[in-house]
């Protein structure tokens, strides 16, 4: 018999920790002796998580559009190239903070007619923070969305635990638990997670989502686990890998997140650039990006997640330019770009 793949698929919305996950996970693997193989999916059209990675790990990145979607046919073939150049014993697939957690899935069944893998476990990341934030609007596409990703998986992570009460870390699991109570829950910090966990993936059966429940809040049009404007709800089975009701289907997800890529001309002074991403209005959610440090000419990367943010030292590996990759909800553009200009520019 043909062994197949395993594949691990990493969800959850924009900043929630997928890399953070990512990296704890692959150094778990490669201390235990085995060789993962990586797939990194950005919406935007740089890749600045893969700096985070070790260079000896295999990567393929899919840039500028969403796996679950626009891009979703060219996933097959970069699992099939993974596993022709490397022969990975698994393969850990970070899906972009906005995808839908069906449609990764579809896509991934879609991947496995060409390349023999089987997902053993969808891992949804979620900001603790951010979460609470939603749930005590209790409305909003992104609430909706992040409802979705929670929905869809088997292994759930309450990850910047430290960020929220106790009182409400308990109030958010029992929210959590009735969107999905089939899935394994765990909080986290910083996404450590036990090792029982990365060793209880390889034990687990193929992974089938289980999508009974709808949520039941004032909808907008959004469907569980389906794209906007879909009501036609369906329930999933990994063995028919063609579903008729897929044909064609180019879902957008994200089309309520913009994304903004702003390329630094010159270098950049860390303390106006900390005061500028201070002031960002509420709904950009997440940023990233590199800049020369004007003070000390170093490279700085930053993560910029719910109103945190978080500047790292780093020596890029290969040519990276200096980039800020600003995504958030109906932000103006152009204004972010003028008040970005204005404020470092000196
Ligand atoms: N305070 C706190 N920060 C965290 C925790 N986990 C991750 N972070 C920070 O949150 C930011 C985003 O983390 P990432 O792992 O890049 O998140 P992501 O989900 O990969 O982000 P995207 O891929 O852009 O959607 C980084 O600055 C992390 O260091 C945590 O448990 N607590």
């Amino acid at each position: 018999m043909i062994k197949k793949v395993p594949v691990l698929v990493l969800s959850g919305f924009l900043g929630s920790g997928k890399t953070t996950l990512l990296q704890k996970m692959l150094n778990a693997f490669v201390a235990k002796g085995m060789r993962p193989a990586v797939i990194m999916n950005e919406v935007g059209d740089v890749n600045l998580d893969g700096q985070l990675l070790e260079e000896r790990i295999p990567m393929r990145e899919m840039l500028s559009g969403c796996i679950c979607c626009t891009i979703r046919g060219d996933l097959g073939l970069e699992i099939k190239q993974l596993v022709e150049d490397w022969s990975p014993d698994l393969i850990m697939i970070e899906a972009t903070g906005v995808a839908n957690p069906m449609e990764i899935f579809d896509g991934v069944t879609e991947a496995a007619l060409l390349v023999h893998i089987e997902i053993k476990a969808m891992i949804t990341v979620i900001d603790a923070a951010h979460f609470m934030h939603w749930h005590q609007k209790g409305t909003g596409r992104t609430y909706r969305l992040m409802q979705d990703q929670i929905r869809c998986a088997s292994i759930l992570l309450i990850n910047k635990s430290d960020l929220i009460s106790t009182a409400e870390l308990d109030e958010m699991k029992q929210r959590i638990q009735t969107i999905n109570p089939a899935a394994v829950m765990h909080s986290t910090v910083y996404c450590e997670v036990d090792h029982s966990l990365i060793e209880g993936v390889f034990q687990a059966h193929e992974f089938v989502p289980i999508v009974e429940g709808q949520h039941h809040d004032e909808d907008d049009g959004y469907d569980t686990c389906d794209h906007p404007h879909d009501h036609d709800h369906h329930h999933h089975n990994h063995h028919d890998h063609s579903d008729p009701k897929h044909e064609g289907h180019h879902t957008h997800s994200y089309d309520h997140v913009m994304v903004y890529t702003h390329y630094f001309q010159q270098p950049v002074e860390s303390k106006r650039f900390e005061q500028f991403v201070s002031q960002l209005p509420d709904r950009v959610y997440r940023a990233k990006g590199v800049f020369t440090s004007a003070e000390t000419g170093e490279r700085m990367l930053f993560q910029f997640a719910f109103r945190q943010l978080e500047l790292i030292r780093i020596n890029p590996q290969g040519k990276v330019h200096d980039v800020a990759v600003f995504m958030g909800e109906q932000f103006s553009q152009n204004e972010l770009k003028r008040e970005l200009e204005q404020s470092i520019t000196y």
